[in-house]
């Protein structure tokens, strides 16, 4: 399998943050016509490095300081516009075929920006990229999210404006942030309003923290998705040991996860509901790796989830800070977790069957992009799919 392969095998995104994912060198462009002197570097590539290198922090609050920089240059509707169209033409010529992107529209409100400028900024921006990506032989779909910062309390305003704007390029709501102290049912009022409208939306959990927040953003919100849900492993055990314990045990091996023999693999009942519920994890390896969610690629439990066949996603978090893109995180799990196309194909399909967009139009991208797609490289999946 070779990296042309990998960024022309179709893929589908369901998370990933708009402020996240700019180009460098667009940074440093709309600093300088805002007038923000605050950045850390003015040249392209000495920019690139630091979000990398300050976003590996071994921690979650420490990571998202990082945002502090994209978002000062993310106060205007023209760069909101600029940013939303390079995210989609960035993705579209990665292969991407379908991309859900969040922000938080009350991160964007600095300069005077309604909520409403925000969103229809990047809406406007988005579907500039969907058209500048077609013209250029890569059509894509993106659709928003629109995020609530946990530790704020505008998550009842930001929900009902994800209602508003349901019918006009924003597919569902999110929460996001640091995780510890902030848990979600913090914002039930909001969750219960999108339930009550029939809206769908996703909760970051089970990143920093663990059980306790998978099992409120399921049974106390209602969560359709969750973001992350790495830690959906403290409910799983080998050899009636926690999880974690067992992959400590086996650092030096990077074969074992692959070669774990599932017999003595045991579901606690909040894992077990998880899977049973066909729940999607909306798993970002590099970034759990940047954040001390997870020890390495290889030993990354969206392998073992993949094999218990739970409703495993795969996904970038942030490209900028993560210093990734769909193919290179497909890239790292064929070459340190043993993963195939057939696997790359899977969790493409899990990903579109669980995107927020209507059924029919789900269907109709996997019949028509996705399958196709992985069968020109020679993977026609097994007849069940
Ligand atoms: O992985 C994450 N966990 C929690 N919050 C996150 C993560 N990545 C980004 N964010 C935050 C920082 C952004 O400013 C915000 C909206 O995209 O979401
Ligand atoms: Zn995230």
């Amino acid at each position: 399998m070779t990296t042309d392969d990998l960024r022309h095998a179709p893929k589908a995104l369901l998370h990933d943050h708009l402020d996240g994912g700019l180009r460098p060198q667009t940074i440093i462009e709309l600093a300088d016509s805002v007038g923000y002197s605050g950045l850390p570097a003015t040249e392209a590539e000495a920019l690139r490095l630091w979000f990398r290198d300050s976003a590996n922090s071994g921690s979650l609050p420490r990571y998202l300081e990082t945002f502090d920089q994209t978002l000062a240059v993310m106060q205007t509707a023209e760069g909101l516009f600029r940013v939303a169209s390079e995210c989609a033409q960035d993705l579209a010529a990665d292969g991407v075929v379908y991309a859900e992107s969040r922000y938080a529209p009350e991160q964007h409100l600095v300069e005077g920006l309604t909520l409403e400028d925000v969103i229809e900024a990047v809406n406007a921006g988005f579907r500039d990229g969907e058209a500048k990506a077609a013209a250029e032989g890569h059509p894509i779909r993106v659709t928003a999210l629109l995020t609530a910062m946990r530790h704020a309390a505008k998550s009842t305003e930001i929900a009902e404006l994800a209602v508003r704007y349901r019918d006009e390029g924003v597919a569902g709501f999110d929460i996001a942030g640091a995780e510890a102290g902030y848990p979600p049912t913090r914002h039930l009022d909001a969750f219960e309003y999108l339930r009550r409208e029939n809206a769908h939306f996703t909760i970051h959990a089970g990143e920093a923290f663990g059980l306790p927040s998978i099992w409120e953003a399921i049974q106390w919100c209602g969560a359709d998705r969750l973001g992350h849900g790495v830690r959906i492993v403290d409910d799983i055990a080998v050899d009636g040991r926690p999880f974690n314990d067992w992959i400590e045990s086996v650092q030096d091996e990077p074969g074992a996860l692959v070669e774990l023999d599932l017999g003595r693999v045991t579901l606690g009942r909040l894992a077990a509901y998880v899977r049973d519920m066909r729940i999607p994890l909306e798993m970002c390896p590099s970034s759990n790796l940047q954040t001390s969610a997870a020890l390495s690629i290889a030993l990354h439990p969206i392998t073992l989830l993949k094999r218990l066949r739970f409703r495993v996603t795969l996904n970038t978090d942030n490209r900028l800070m993560s210093d990734t893109s769909m193919s290179k995180e497909a890239g790292l799990l064929v070459t340190e977790a043993g993963w195939t196309m057939e696997d790359l194909r899977w969790v493409t399909i899990n990903a579109m069957k669980s995107a927020f967009i209507p059924f029919d139009e789900r269907l109709a991208l996997i019949d028509d992009v996705i399958k196709p797609g992985y069968a020109a490289l020679g993977h026609e999946g097994p007849p069940t799919t």
